[in-house]
């Protein structure tokens, strides 16, 4: 079952259409108490690094709520806590005190072991370095999440994603045989093949140039409005952040602000204006 349970076909909105907004205008009550479940969940956490003189509040007081079938990013100045609260979220890294659900899962508590299975199961990630083993093919590369959690691949579903990021011709070549841009995709397919609850993507057009980046961002965003997967991404680009659905911005480990449909412009002004006034 693992993942497939938490598919979006399973939770009664289909796994194709756009339901960005679901859940919302006209719902039934059957579907706002499915929806009123949130992908992901943090409440009142905080994250204190080190003691003494040496301590860190790298998080503070972050209570925030991630939409199933949502791209969010998180933005926010250096040192605002953007990959803490991403490494809190997925369960990487633990947090000082709060709550953390991925569904209605709390992290809060769990052991090494069940959270290495959590991850396995119900997690996705793509990181900037791409993160592929270098004496796999492509092919082998996506499909090793799977194969290490023991579980079969959906035919259908390869095909869809091998599809969607255009490598049907690559699937045999080795990373160092692909483009930055291409080897990016293997890593989004290799995410979205085990239909996670969620997706983390840690500043995933960092080692991309614009073109590169903008074909990630847009079969990112494909996979959110198509395929109703959930992805969470820490970026410190705006235009990547014009891809997501909805922005939040993080300052001094707070909380300071959100956007909804966000520009590149929307989202610089509130940039500048997380600079020019600092949050104590
Ligand atoms: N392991 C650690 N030990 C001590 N302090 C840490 C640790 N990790 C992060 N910090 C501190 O916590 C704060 C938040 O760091 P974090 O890396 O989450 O910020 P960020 O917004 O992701 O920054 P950047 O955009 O530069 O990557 C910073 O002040 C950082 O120095």
């Amino acid at each position: 079952m693992g993942g497939v349970r938490n598919r979006p076909a399973a939770d009664g909105r289909g796994a194709s259409g756009p339901y960005r907004r679901m859940g919302r205008p006209g719902a039934g009550s059957e579907m706002m108490s499915e929806s009123s479940v949130a992908a992901v969940s943090a409440v009142d956490v905080w994250k204190v690094y080190g003691s003494g003189e040496a301590q860190v509040m790298a998080l503070a007081s972050i209570t925030t709520r991630f939409e199933k079938g949502r791209f969010t990013a998180i933005m926010g100045p250096s040192g605002s806590g953007k990959s803490t609260l991403m490494h809190c979220l997925a369960g990487l890294d633990t947090v000082t005190r709060g709550m953390i659900h991925i569904g209605e899962t709390p992290l809060t508590g769990m052991n090494d072991t069940q959270l290495t299975k959590l991850r396995r199961n119900q997690i996705g990630f793509v990181f900037q370095q791409f993160n592929l083993l270098p004496t796999l093919t492509a092919e082998e590369n996506m499909l090793l999440p799977l194969s290490i959690a023991g579980r079969k691949v959906d035919p259908e579903w390869f095909e869809t994603i091998v599809t969607t990021v255009g490598l049907k011709d690559r699937l045999g070549h080795r990373p160092t045989q692909l483009s930055g841009g291409q080897q990016q995709r293997v890593a989004c397919a290799r995410a979205l093949l085990a239909r996670p609850d969620v997706i983390f993507a840690d500043e995933p057009t960092g080692n991309l140039d614009s073109r590169a980046g903008a074909d990630v961002l847009s079969f990112l965003r494909n996979s959110v409005h198509e395929h109703g997967q959930t992805i969470i991404m820490v970026t410190h680009d705006p235009v990547a952040a014009s891809y997501a659905d909805h922005v939040i911005f993080l300052a001094d480990g707070r909380m300071v602000d959100e956007l909804s449909a966000p520009t590149a412009e929307g989202v610089l002004d509130k940039l500048k204006s997380l600079d020019t006034e600092p949050v104590h």
